[in-house]
């Protein structure tokens, strides 16, 4: 069924000593992720924008028994900022064993307004730089066999409203990467590709942006970060976080789409949306 098999049980070891990007890592479950990894004895290269922020999750990761850590500052909107954290990879690791992309540029939770610059942009942010990273970490991958994750959404496979250029940006993930991962498999190139299919998660940024409208309890952060790392390191094809309302979710729109489409718009506090 697949050309090579891939572990069943996680343990913490599999990380040990691995060399490990993790984008968006200065707040929310990038952040998370980090300190999970540096328990694991990881070496990890961490990037964001806020290098103030970056500086103290370094500086935790390695009171956490990281074997190194260290950052690179930039937003992804540049065009550069991928070919630099891979070079920064190969020249002091000379290697890399897992990319994990999870950064996302900001957007609000609203009517969309028809600003399609602010689509671009995410595009590029969200999609784009993605690509670019994958792209130039692939060499370094199949050298080591290693692990590409993407951390995506269920808005990247069911739509709701209010995340219009949102849920476009990480439809596209799912598109490219589930192609590129139907192509490694072809040429026999052990990389894995882990897409990330997450719910509502506790993260101050999605908590601020969409509580209001959404009376559902978010699942904890913690928790999900060791699970988009487990996902990776046991080279799954995809990660159902939180499982029971994700496996429910996609069964319904499998099954009843228009029905889920009516049941999600009646769950929103639609009167509390803002509309800019
Ligand atoms: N929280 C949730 O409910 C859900 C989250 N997800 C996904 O999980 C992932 C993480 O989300 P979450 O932790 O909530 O997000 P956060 O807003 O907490 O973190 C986003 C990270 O991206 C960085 N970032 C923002 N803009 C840029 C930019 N232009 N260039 C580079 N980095 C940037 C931020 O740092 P800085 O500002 O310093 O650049 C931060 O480190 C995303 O892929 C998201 O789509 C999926 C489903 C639900
Ligand atoms: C079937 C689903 C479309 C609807 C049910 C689940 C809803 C409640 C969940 C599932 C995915 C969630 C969003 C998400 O993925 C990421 C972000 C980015 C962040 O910056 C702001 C919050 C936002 C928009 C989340 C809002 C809440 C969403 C729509």
């Amino acid at each position: 069924f697949y050309f090579y098999s891939a572990p069943e049980n996680f343990s913490e070891e599999m990380l040990r000593g691995k060399r490990v990007i993790v984008t968006g890592a200065s707040s929310g479950i990038g952040e998370q992720m980090a300190y999970h990894l540096a328990h694991m004895e990881a070496h990890l290269l961490l990037t964001a924008r806020t290098e103030a922020k970056l500086q103290k999750v370094v500086e935790r990761c390695l009171e956490l028994g990281a074997a190194s850590a260290r950052y690179i500052s930039g937003s992804m909107d540049s065009p550069t900022l991928p070919q630099e954290l891979l070079r920064e990879a190969e020249n002091t690791w000379g290697g890399l064993d897992m990319l994990i992309l999870n950064h996302i540029g900001h957007s609000g939770f609203t009517y969309f307004s028809g600003d399609v610059g602010h689509v671009r942009k995410l595009m590029e942010i969200n999609f784009v730089s993605y690509v670019a990273l994958a792209t130039a970490a692939l060499p370094l991958l199949k050298e080591s066999e290693g692990s590409i994750v993407v951390v995506s959404s269920i808005a990247g496979r069911i739509a709701g409203p209010f995340t219009a250029p949102y849920s476009a940006t990480k439809f596209a993930l799912d598109g490219f990467f589930s192609s590129l991962r139907q192509e490694l498999i072809i040429d026999k190139v052990n990389v894995s590709i882990t897409l990330c299919i997450l719910g509502y998660i506790n993260t101050e940024s999605a908590v601020s942006a969409v509580s209001h409208v959404i009376p559902d309890t978010p699942a904890p952060k913690e928790e999900c970060a060791l699970e988009i790392i487990r996902a990776g390191a046991l080279r799954r094809r995809e990660l159902h976080y939180p499982p029971r309302a994700m496996g429910t979710m996609l069964l319904a729109h499998s099954i009843a789409p228009e029905l889920l489409d009516s049941l999600i718009r009646s769950s929103y506090r639609l009167e509390n949306v803002r509309r800019t």
